[in-house]
């Protein structure tokens, strides 16, 4: 006899029945076949009865119990099968691996890492912010003791400060900026960075709202001092690149004065400015005021890092916002103006913009606005004459007239260049023209073809043997990122030529009219009363649809100032 008491299970036995099949006798098992197997063996004379297989053992006892209980078609909440049927018999509970499950999982998870990355942006939200929040330092307006003023800009001014209680030593050696409503964004985005690439930008400390000046409201945000120059400063030099040789490689080259020696100053200069520019885009902010007085150099580490991020745009989280007062600096800034598409309509809320970001990205690139910038300044490093702002903006017009075309500004400007402008095309030409290479990758008129700062820190111009010294595989890099580079509608272009000439009916090709039929997407057809009430109906929608995204757009903007304002400490 059987008995099943709860999830125990307790089985007497008797030889009289050892043919039968006990039945489980009490809930959930009522009438329920329990398959047991006795086998019985005469060892020296003596009888002895042994169970072989009791139909499951008591952990498939306890699973039964569970699954018997739901609610379901019999096979379903029952695990039916037949021990010599094995096909019949339950499959395994475990994890079963298969190739498209395989390929999903790979693919969900390069999608939750793709920049900006929408798993470390969780992550960062919802616990590191948090932890940093218990742990941090907290300062208040009585903190800290005036000092000398260092700038003044649109949005706020920026002192020297040192902390009251240990004036004078060298962990209170603080800059503040007392910035407008505005300064929530940039202390928002100092968290982030601090917290994601604390090297890219000036050591960010603390940031909080002061109210009890009387004016509206104060941000205050403090950083560690990183020294007395920025690149503006020193860019300004006569002496420049010199005068910054021993400051990042810590002493003089063993090399005499010239070329050579410059280009490796510059080149360890833009490297540092791109590897600053590649933690911001990795996290998912593009700075979009990347500038020589933007870029400071920190002599506590040795190199340049980016301060300033008042204008940034944090693409992780959707804040995509520039005061309608701040203009940017038209001298830098990259013909597009703006980073996302002015299609793009401004996300619903932060979660839905986490989400959809890898893919607003992918769309726009809109980290290739900080590098036509960093472009800019490698130009105005290796051309000394570019690096006034009256030069820099007589170069802007040029270049526009141009088309924002590197080469062929070269063609018009060299033949009736002065002894200056040769000398930076030399600079750029050494190593067989990779920097020039590297400089035309940054500075173009589309976003898309311009290289983001990761490949162009991978770039052959960056190697210290140059480029006859390439290995087999950093000549297949550079051919890759020369392909990367190309101007694809270009090649859509000559397809369609090659085909022109080689198309007759014959040879089975396009025809020059099927050609022209491809080319127009949309065949002109008369007008008619019919088709004008028609346009004009869908003008009339395509007004309603701006209307409404522009509405909603300014709601949002709304909503996620207060949304910022949230994070940001108050002084009580
Ligand atoms: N961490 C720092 N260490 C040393 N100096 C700093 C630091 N941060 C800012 N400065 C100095 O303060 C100046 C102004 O800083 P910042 O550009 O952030 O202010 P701003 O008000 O936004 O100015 P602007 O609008 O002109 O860009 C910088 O040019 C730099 O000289």
């Amino acid at each position: 006899m059987a008995t099943v008491t709860g999830v125990g299970v307790t089985i007497g036995l008797r030889s009289r029945l050892k043919s039968k099949t006990p039945t489980v006798s009490s809930s959930p098992f009522i009438g329920r076949k329990l398959e047991i197997r006795i086998s019985t063996k005469f060892v020296a004379g003596k009888k002895t009865v042994s169970v072989v297989r009791a139909g499951g053992d008591v952990l498939d006892l306890v699973h039964h119990l569970f699954v018997g209980v739901g609610v379901g078609l019999p096979c379903t909440v029952m695990e039916c099968g037949d021990i010599i049927y094995r096909s019949t018999l339950p499959k395994s509970n475990g994890l079963t691996i298969t190739a498209p499950g395989v390929v999903l999982a790979l693919g969900a998870i390069s999608y939750l890492w793709a920049t900006p990355g929408v798993a470390p942006g969780f992550w960062d939200m919802f616990v590191l912010a948090f932890v940093e929040r218990l742990f941090r330092p907290t300062y208040r307006k009585d903190d800290f003791v005036l000092g000398k003023k260092l700038g003044e800009g649109s949005f706020g001014v920026v002192y020297r400060v040192s902390l009251a209680k240990k004036p004078g030593s060298k962990e209170s050696d603080l800059v503040l900026k007392k910035a407008s409503e505005y300064g929530a964004v940039e202390i928002w985005m100092n968290e982030r960075v601090r917290r994601a690439c604390a090297s890219s930008c000036a050591d960010f400390v603390y940031g909080f709202l002061e109210n009890s000046s009387r004016k509206k409201g104060e941000y205050w945000l403090i950083w560690r001092f990183e020294g007395e120059a920025t690149l503006a400063d020193l860019m300004l030099s006569k002496d420049f690149p010199y005068n910054v040789e021993a400051m990042i490689l810590g002493e003089v080259q063993d090399l005499p004065k010239g070329l050579e020696r410059e280009n490796k100053i510059i080149q360890t200069v833009l490297r540092q400015l791109l590897f600053a520019l590649d933690g911001l885009h990795s996290t998912g902010i593009v700075h979009r005021d990347i500038k020589p007085q933007n870029i400071i150099f920190s002599e506590g580490s040795r190199t340049f890092k980016i301060i300033d991020l008042g204008a940034a745009a944090d693409l992780r989280v959707g804040i995509n916002y520039i005061p309608k007062e701040f203009l940017l600096d038209p001298r830098y800034a990259a013909p597009e103006q703006y980073i996302m598409s002015t299609q793009t309509p401004s996300a619903p809320s932060a979660p839905v913009a986490t989400a959809l970001s890898p893919v607003l990205w992918q769309m726009n690139l809109p980290d290739r606005f900080d590098i036509y910038s960093a472009g800019l300044i490698f130009l105005q490093m290796a051309f000394p004459s570019l690096r006034t702002d009256s030069s820099l903006i007589q170069f802007n017009r040029q270049l526009k007239r141009c088309g924002y075309d590197l080469a062929e500004w070269r063609k018009t400007v060299e033949p009736r260049a002065g002894s200056e402008l040769r000398r930076g095309f030399e600079l750029l030409d050494l190593d067989g023209g990779i920097g020039w290479e590297l400089l035309t990758s940054m500075v173009r008129y589309k976003a898309r073809q311009r290289t983001s700062a990761k490949a162009a820190l991978a770039h052959p111009y960056f190697d210290r043997e140059g480029l006859l010294a390439l290995s087999f595989m950093q000549n297949l890099r550079l051919q890759l990122f020369r392909a990367t580079q190309q101007d694809y509608s270009e090649a859509a272009k000559w397809v369609i030529n090659l085909m022109a000439k080689s198309g007759t009916k014959k040879d089975g090709g396009f025809t020059e009219s099927q050609l022209q039929e491809l080319r127009e997407v949309e065949p002109k057809k008369k007008a008619s009363a019919q088709r004008n009430a028609l346009a004009s109906a869908l003008r009339l929608q395509r007004k309603i649809v701006k209307t409404l995204n522009e509405s909603m757009d300014q709601l949002n903007r709304r909503r996620k100032s207060l949304w910022w304002s949230r994070w940001i400490p108050r002084e009580e």
